[in-house]
């Protein structure tokens, strides 16, 4: 097995407004590179995990810029589709103060990444690995790219691959019923589900407190293990084994909060790829917090650092 995670995902540029600016009145802009598969492929890849994030990305210096930086971490691009025009996915984000929310504005339409079909990619490649992970962000751009997420998925199925969703459900790329009708196959498949209990109730109409919501996703998908968070208040884990776990979440000062998300997964698929997801979520909450401590979707974590007892997670 070549890989221990292969993914696709819309490789995209982040250019956030400094603290105290507005994007109507700003004039600088910090540039990163986002992509959620991408991020929980860079953590992973720096805890030592062979990873593979594949996507489709024009010539260029912008392109270039998203590529470097996951590659500086040891991702794999060996499966990169380079398109001979398209444009880079921007997105701008005001990171908000209280009372003023966060806010993200797309610029992603017309992209190179859009136009990804499936005889773009090495499939034999994408499926020489322990898992796939797949997210809602991809499956929502388009028609084809949610027909590349199930062709992806489907074929992992067939192949006796682990199949990892986040469901990572964004309101300004689609609507709760495509979100379902898209997602809901997938979550039938996977072997472990990530779902926030928010997502859950506006995707797939599960309501109930975290426990509650975590066994429903379960009961109802089928799917051996969900994990799902709820802001600060909690992350639920579920399992037929263990039935319903709930783990307190520590805040922390905020620098950058893009990424954490992702830095959370990542965290758990450790867990899952070395030991168990149980274990993971302990990973997960850590690295959750060091992905606030610094700019960027990227979280910069050396395993030694991810081993530094640094958190007062508890398990309830
Ligand atoms: O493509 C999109 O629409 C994205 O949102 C990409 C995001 O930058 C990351 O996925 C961060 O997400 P969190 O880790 O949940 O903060």
């Amino acid at each position: 097995m070549t890989y221990d995670l292969t993914t696709i995902g819309e490789g995209q540029i982040r250019l956030t407004v400094n603290k105290g600016e507005r994007l109507l009145s700003a004039n600088s802009l910090r540039m990163t590179a986002a992509c959620s598969e991408a991020n929980v492929s860079g953590l992973l890849a720096q805890l030592g995990h062979p990873v593979s994030w594949a996507s489709k990305m024009p010539a260029g210096d912008l392109a270039e810029r998203v590529l470097s930086e996951f590659r500086s971490v040891g991702v794999d691009l060996s499966n990169m589709v380079r398109a001979p025009e398209g444009r880079v996915a921007l997105y701008f984000m005001e990171p908000g103060e209280f009372p003023m929310p966060g806010k993200v504005t797309y610029d992603r339409m017309h992209t190179a990444f859009r136009t990804a079909s499936i005889d773009d990619f090495n499939w034999d490649s994408l499926f020489d690995t322990r898992v796939v992970f797949v997210t809602g962000i991809t499956a929502a751009l388009t028609d084809d790219t949610a027909r590349l997420i199930r062709y992806f998925v489907d074929g992992a199925a067939e192949r006796g691959i682990d199949i990892v969703l986040d469901v990572n459900y964004r309101s300004m790329l689609w609507d709760p019923d495509d979100a379902c009708r898209i997602l809901a196959p997938i979550a039938h498949k996977a072997s472990v589900l990530f779902c926030s209990r928010r997502d859950a109730a506006t995707v797939f109409g599960i309501d109930g407190d975290g426990p509650t919501s975590c066994r429903k996703m379960r009961e109802h998908f089928g799917v051996p293990q969900v994990v799902a968070t709820d802001q600060c208040n909690g992350v639920y884990y579920s399992s037929a084994s263990t039935g319903e776990l709930t783990f307190d979440v520590e805040r922390v000062p905020v620098i950058d909060r893009p990424g954490a998300g992702d830095a959370f997964v990542a965290g758990t698929l450790h867990g899952f790829l070395t030991s168990t997801v149980l274990d993971g979520i302990q990973y997960g909450l850590r690295t959750a917090k060091f992905a606030l401590t610094h700019h960027g979707d990227l979280t910069h974590i050396s395993p030694a650092e991810l081993a530094i007892p640094v958190t007062t997670d508890i398990v309830r």
